[in-house]
């Protein structure tokens, strides 16, 4: 896989490259109008200085073992270090579904001691809800989040509620294959280098997603290492938004924008915290209809359809039927 190398803040990264155009995010101080105005049309910004998990900047392995407390986490394993998520709520109705991930409930120390061992022939990424089983301290920590600028941001973007923070800790290499999620989500870097490889909701038809019944319902098909161009000629014209997001960062990743997120090899693993909300409730009806409304409407006709047939594998000729040469 070629690689190139890319210069942010004057630290040097070696990244992955792909056949694909990138452009670079902004990178904005937080009280930023400028970095407000993005957020509030629902662009991706990178915003320095906000501090928002401030109290969390001394996280590292040593710690997390330490104050995590005995509780199982989920930590998710992948041969070749891709991490595509499925939903196990979808098995039942796709008995030829191979998960590409196997997943296990350990102790954070085990995980620690596994991430040390680093035996690169299994890559391993814990993500787990922060919730009441974790240590006092923790929870202290979490608490001292900056929820000011975070309550303010949701209200003035009239988001909905705050859903869930994930803490995430990934070995160096990991990657999150490209999808789109339905909430908006604040993602703040604690320690190491993610990059993220973003593109709009209006390149929806370069990205074929997964049918909706499928596991990786809002994954992407392509492979992005060996695009298929007969199958998904349309790849070819994908341009993409390009963030490295290190230590202190926050990236304000919009709904419905899609995301390729990878753990940048020399620099540790990556320890990250998003914050997930759901989206601002459509109060009235605006001519036109923006992009992240389009791929609701889809997604709403698709269900529709899956249901009123009541048979999956009759999805294809159906769709196929009712648009192959009469929308051209
Ligand atoms: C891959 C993994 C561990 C996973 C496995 C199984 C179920 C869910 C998930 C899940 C959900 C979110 C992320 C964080 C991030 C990607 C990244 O940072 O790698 C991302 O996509 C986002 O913040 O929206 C990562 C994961
Ligand atoms: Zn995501």
């Amino acid at each position: 896989m070629a690689t190139q190398s890319i210069k942010v803040d004057s630290k040097e990264f070696e990244v992955k490259q792909y056949d694909f155009p990138t452009q670079q995010i902004p990178r904005l101080n937080y009280q930023d109008p400028k970095a407000e105005k993005l957020i509030e049309n629902g662009q991706p910004v990178i915003l320095t200085g906000s501090d928002l998990v401030g109290s969390a900047y001394h996280w590292d392995l040593g710690y997390l073992c330490s104050n995590l407390g005995s509780g199982k986490y989920t930590v998710y394993s992948s041969p070749d270090g891709k991490f595509k998520y499925y939903d196990e709520k979808k098995l039942p109705q796709n008995k030829s579904f191979k998960p590409p991930t196997s997943n296990s409930e350990m102790s954070f120390q085990d995980f620690a001691s596994k991430l040390r061992k680093r035996d690169s022939k299994e890559f391993i990424y814990l993500q787990q809800s922060l919730n009441d089983t974790v240590g006092k301290r923790i929870v202290m920590d979490f608490t001292n989040f900056n929820w000011g600028w975070a309550n303010e941001t949701q209200k003035r973007n009239r988001w909905g509620p705050l859903t869930s923070n994930l803490l995430l800790v990934g070995m160096e290499g990991v990657i999150t294959p490209a999808h789109y999620d339905e909430q908006e989500n604040l993602f703040a870097q604690i320690q190491g280098y993610k990059r993220f490889l973003l593109f709009d909701p209006n390149q929806f038809d370069c990205l074929y997603p997964y049918p909706i019944y499928h596991p990786h319902d809002r994954q992407s098909q392509v492979d992005f290492d060996a695009p298929d161009l007969k199958r998904f000629p349309n790849f070819a014209n994908a341009k993409a938004h390009e963030a490295i997001v290190g230590p202190k960062d926050v990236l304000y990743l919009p709904m419905y924008w899609w995301h390729q997120v990878e753990s940048l090899h020399g620099h540790g693993e990556t320890i990250s915290i998003t914050f997930w909300y759901k989206a601002a409730p459509t109060v009235k009806v605006v001519y036109p209809l923006n992009d992240g409304q389009k791929i609701a409407i889809m997604r709403n006709i698709e269900k529709m359809i899956a249901e009123a047939l009541n048979d999956n594998d009759s999805m294809p000729q159906f769709m196929k039927t009712m648009v192959l040469g009469r929308y051209t």
